[in-house]
């Protein structure tokens, strides 16, 4: 059963701009704090129609990270804690120019699909009379987050070579510098009675890119609903748009989280999913994101061992390398490049592709299974493979059989070659980092002691380490005897 309990209804809210003007609106608020920017914010959050329970509330102070939301009573499991209408998210759908985004939409489109949202963050962040200040004033300029976009090249290559972060971001930075250049500024100079191209620099942009990476959400694809349309292809969608969501945006996240977004046809609702006791934070969930994840798209990581989602990426070409590297002969080398061609072209493999290994094995584990056993195979089978384009029907094609031959109990029990090879593999990946496991496991034990560290550096610390630790049970597990 969902227990609501809400604010009692106020008195109208005076929407005044300037924020010192906000606090002495105070009966227009949706709670009480002591910052007049959030105030202003709780101001306009009541008169948009989002009703917050009364157990808690929102401040910078005792989260783990600037704004969050504490509770100031006990919260039952099946609490909503707030719940926001539709019409209160920000969205190229919900902007002032979304007709003008709605008609230029065919020349918006972009890899990463979020140029109409970033265009409407634009202009309302710039309109002053616009109906979203309140809301992205909290932000000023956007400048909030310390993702390692952020950091300088030498600090990345420095404390993150080898995560997969620092490949991700190089992506972004040319990706977000594209977008600029082919996108946004044509838009903006066609536009220039709307945007100011002066105001709306390449610097903003970034900024603005970060934020949306960090602060956006995007609406999970109802499966069912799929189902319910069986056969009809065109009406599958690919995904759903990004969107603002405000007050869930100002929850904080851990994978041991105690609350979750739900979607309903008119609003979003934030419900506790067990007892958060009067003082703890509400905490949502980003997704079971890995430590290299949140720090690439959220500027931060657990603290080890913390992060249950925890995952390291082990590149699908180190595994062909270590193939290559105990070939014996010329004759294998040229077996091996075929049987990494037929992979790629099966979309079993690819150059940029990685495998994904948890606490608990492989979570990629038909990729690598397949892999492990085309690359092992003999030139016979091989031959047979290659003719039929892959397994029409093999035993060991079954999916649990593949999940628990890679899983932490499986793998011990592999055969020798699988086993070499991935021994062999995991060896080339712990080279490419620029610490080894015992470095770091000195810092974590002594960080706070004798060992003060930056924020960045103790992320990267976590992320290393965490990465480290799995790619280490994987070498205890496959050591060849
Ligand atoms: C959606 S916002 C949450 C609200 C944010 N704390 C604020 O003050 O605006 C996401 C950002 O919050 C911070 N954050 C969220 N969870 C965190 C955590 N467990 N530890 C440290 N920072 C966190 C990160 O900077 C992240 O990019």
């Amino acid at each position: 059963m969902v227990h609501v309990v809400l604010f009692s209804s106020l008195t109208s809210c005076n929407m005044a701009s300037d924020p010192k003007q906000a606090k002495l609106d105070g009966d227009c608020r949706l709670g009480i704090s002591e910052d007049p920017v959030l105030d202003r914010f709780l101001c306009w959050c009541k008169k948009a129609g989002i009703k917050l329970s009364s157990k808690v509330f929102m401040t910078k102070h005792g989260t783990v990270s600037d704004y969050g939301m504490l509770a100031k009573e006990d919260i039952e499991e099946g609490e909503e804690i707030f719940s926001i209408p539709r019409t209160a998210l920000l969205s190229q759908e919900t902007t002032a120019i979304h007709a003008l985004l709605e008609k230029e939409k065919d020349s918006l489109k972009s890899q990463s699909g979020w140029v109409p949202l970033l265009l409407a963050l634009m202009f309302e962040y710039n309109k002053t009379d616009s109906y979203w200040n309140p809301y992205l004033s909290m932000w000023p300029d956007f400048i909030v987050i310390d993702q390692p976009m952020f950091w300088t090249k030498e600090e990345r290559e420095a404390l993150l070579r080898g995560t997969g972060i620092t490949e991700a971001v190089e992506k972004d930075l040319q990706n977000i510098e594209k977008e600029y250049n082919d996108i946004i500024l044509p838009f903006i100079q066609t536009h220039s009675d709307l945007f100011d191209p002066e105001k709306h620099m390449l610097e903003l942009y970034k900024s603005l890119v970060a934020f949306v990476m960090a602060y956006s959400f995007q609406e999970p694809i109802d499966d069912d609903d799929d189902d319910d349309d069986n056969d009809d292809d065109s009406t599958d969608k690919e995904s759903t748009l990004p969107m603002m969501v405000p007050v869930a945006d100002i929850l904080n996240h851990v994978a041991n989280h105690n609350a979750n977004l739900e979607y309903e046809v008119d609003c979003l609702k934030m419900i506790s999913i067990r007892k958060i006791h009067r003082g703890e934070e509400v905490f949502n969930t980003y997704g079971d994101l890995a430590n290299w994840q949140l720090l690439h798209m959220y500027g931060f990581a657990e603290p080890y061992p913390s992060n249950r989602n925890d995952t390291v990426d082990v590149l699908m070409t180190t595994i062909y390398k270590a193939a290559l590297q105990a070939a014996n002969s010329d004759t294998e080398r040229s077996i091996l490049r075929d049987k990494w061609d037929l992979l790629c072209h099966l979309d079993i493999a690819s150059n940029d592709g990685a495998f994904v290994f948890g606490c608990s094995g492989s979570l990629t584990e038909e990729e690598l299974y397949t892999t492990l056993k085309v690359l092992c195979m003999s030139e016979e089978h091989f031959k047979e493979f290659k003719e039929n384009k892959g397994w029409e029907e093999a035993e060991d094609s079954d999916e649990e059989v593949m999940a628990m031959s890679l899983s932490n109990e499986g793998i011990p029990k592999l055969s020798f070659p699988f086993k070499q090879l991935l021994w062999n593999t995991i060896v080339l990946s712990v080279q490419l980092y620029s610490s080894d496991i015992k470095e770091d496991m000195q810092l974590i034990q002594n960080m706070g002691k004798n060992v003060k560290l930056s924020r960045r550096e103790q992320w990267a610390l976590y992320v290393r380490y965490g990465q480290k630790v799995i790619l280490s049970n994987l070498l205890q597990m496959t050591q060849p005897h």
